[in-house]
C-alpha cells in the first residue's frame, strides 16, 4: 500500500525560519581604485584582473565572523558619479550599514576624493538621522578607510602616515593599507572590523535605547554615559601601526544584565528581611516600620508662620539709588 502525502499535511510541515537581516556594506572610491577587485577577492578568494568599470553591483554572500553567521550584501558602487546618478548615491548612502572608502596609494587623485565622499556619507547618514524617529536609536554608520595597491611600490604617491592622519581627521573608524592582489587576509580582515565596528555602534545605540526604557537599577545616574567596557577589538596586520588601536564598547546587553543584577539583589534582600520574622509571626522590620510611619491619627503640629511682615520690625535703611539723569546732570555741573 503506497502512502500518499496531501498538500495539506506537507504544507503543516514546512517551517518558515525568519529572513536573516543582511549586514548591507558600500563600496566607495574613485574609479580604478579596485573596489571591484576587493568584493570579488572576498567572495570567491580569487583576484581576478579586469572588471567591466561603472558597473553597479550589489553582491549576497554569507561567512563566519567572531562565531556568528553574517549575511552581507555588498554593494560595488560605480567608480564615477555623474550629475545624474548623484540622487542614486545619496539613497545607497541612506541604504548602507557600513562603508569601506577605498583609495589607490599610486592615485593622488582618489585619496583626496575620500575626503568628498566622507562628507558625503556624513551629510546623508544626518539627514536620515533628522527625518527619522527613532533618533537617537539608530546606530553610527562604520566608514573604513582602505589604501589599496600596496604591492606596486615603486607608483606609490601616499604615503602609510598621510593615509592615517586622513583617517583620523575625517572620522573614520579604522585604516588598512593593503593590496588585494597579494594579499586574501588583508580583504578579510576589512570586511570583518566592519562588521565589527558596525556591531559594537549597534549595541551602543541599543543600549541608550535600553536605559531610555527599561527598569533602571537603584542609584542610576541617568545623565552618566552607559558603563564602558573598554573591550579592545582585534586589529589587523595592516593597521598595526596605529597606536590609537583601543575603543571601548557601551554594550547595551550589559545595561541590561545590570539591572537584572540589580533585581536579583534586591530579591535577596527582601528574602532575609522575610527570614528575619520574630516569634510572633510579624516581621521585626515590619512593626519597626509601622511604628515609625504611624501617626496614631494625630498629626504633628504645623510650623507656624505669619503671613504679613512683622510691623514693629525696623525696617533696612532704603538703598541709595542715582538715575541716569540725575548722573548726567551732575557731570554738566563739574
Ligand atoms: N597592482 C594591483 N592592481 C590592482 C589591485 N587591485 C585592483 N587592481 C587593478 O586595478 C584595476 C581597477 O580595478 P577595479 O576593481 O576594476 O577598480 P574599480 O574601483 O572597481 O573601478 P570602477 O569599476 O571603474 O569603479 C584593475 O586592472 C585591477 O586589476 C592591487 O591590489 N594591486
Amino acid at each position: 500500500m503506497s502512502s500518499t502525502t496531501s498538500p495539506k499535511t506537507s504544507l503543516a510541515k514546512l517551517v518558515l525560519y525568519p529572513k536573516p537581516k543582511p549586514f548591507k556594506v558600500m563600496v566607495l572610491g574613485q574609479s580604478g581604485v579596485g573596489k571591484s577587485a576587493l568584493v570579488v577577492r572576498f567572495i570567491t578568494r580569487r583576484f581576478i584582473g579586469e572588471y567591466d568599470p561603472n558597473l553597479e553591483k550589489t553582491y549576497s554572500f554569507h561567512t563566519v565572523i567572531d562565531n556568528e553567521m553574517v549575511y552581507f550584501e555588498i554593494l560595488d558602487s560605480a567608480g564615477d558619479s555623474h550629475e545624474s546618478e548623484y540622487a542614486n548615491l545619496d539613497s545607497n548612502i541612506r541604504w548602507a550599514e557600513a562603508f569601506i572608502l577605498m583609495y589607490s596609494v599610486t592615485d593622488k587623485c582618489s585619496f583626496d576624493e575620500c575626503h568628498r565622499l566622507k562628507f558625503l556619507i556624513n551629510y546623508n547618514k544626518r539627514r536620515r538621522r533628522l527625518s527619522s524617529s527613532m533618533k537617537d536609536s539608530l546606530p553610527e554608520t562604520p566608514v573604513v578607510l582602505v589604501a589599496n595597491k600596496a604591492d606596486q611600490i615603486g607608483d606609490r604617491m601616499v604615503s602609510t602616515e598621510e593615509g592615517q592622519r586622513r583617517s583620523k581627521e575625517i572620522g573614520c573608524v579604522c585604516f588598512h593599507e593593503i593590496s588585494v592582489r597579494e594579499s586574501i587576509d588583508q580583504v578579510w580582515s576589512v570586511f570583518s572590523d566592519a562588521r565589527r565596528f558596525w556591531r559594537v555602534s549597534n549595541k551602543w545605540s541599543r543600549g541608550r535605547e535600553c536605559r531610555d526604557t527599561s527598569i533602571v537599577g537603584i542609584g542610576t545616574d541617568l545623565r552618566q554615559p552607559p558603563v564602558a567596557l573598554g573591550r579592545t577589538l582585534a586589529r589587523t596586520i595592516s593597521d598595526s601601526t596605529d597606536t590609537a588601536a583601543t575603543i571601548t564598547t557601551p554594550v547595551g546587553a550589559f545595561c541590561n544584565r545590570w539591572t537584572e543584577m540589580d533585581l536579583e539583589e534586591e530579591d535577596e534582600i527582601s528574602v532575609t528581611r522575610s527570614n528575619s520574622t520574630s516569634s510572633s509571626g510579624k516581621s521585626e522590620d515590619t512593626e519597626e516600620f509601622r511604628a515609625r510611619a504611624s501617626t496614631d491619627s494625630r498629626l504633628p503640629p504645623r510650623p507656624t508662620r505669619t503671613r504679613h511682615p512683622n510691623v514693629n520690625r525696623p525696617l533696612p535703611p532704603p538703598a541709595r539709588r542715582m538715575s541716569v539723569a540725575m548722573r548726567g546732570n551732575s557731570a554738566n555741573t563739574y
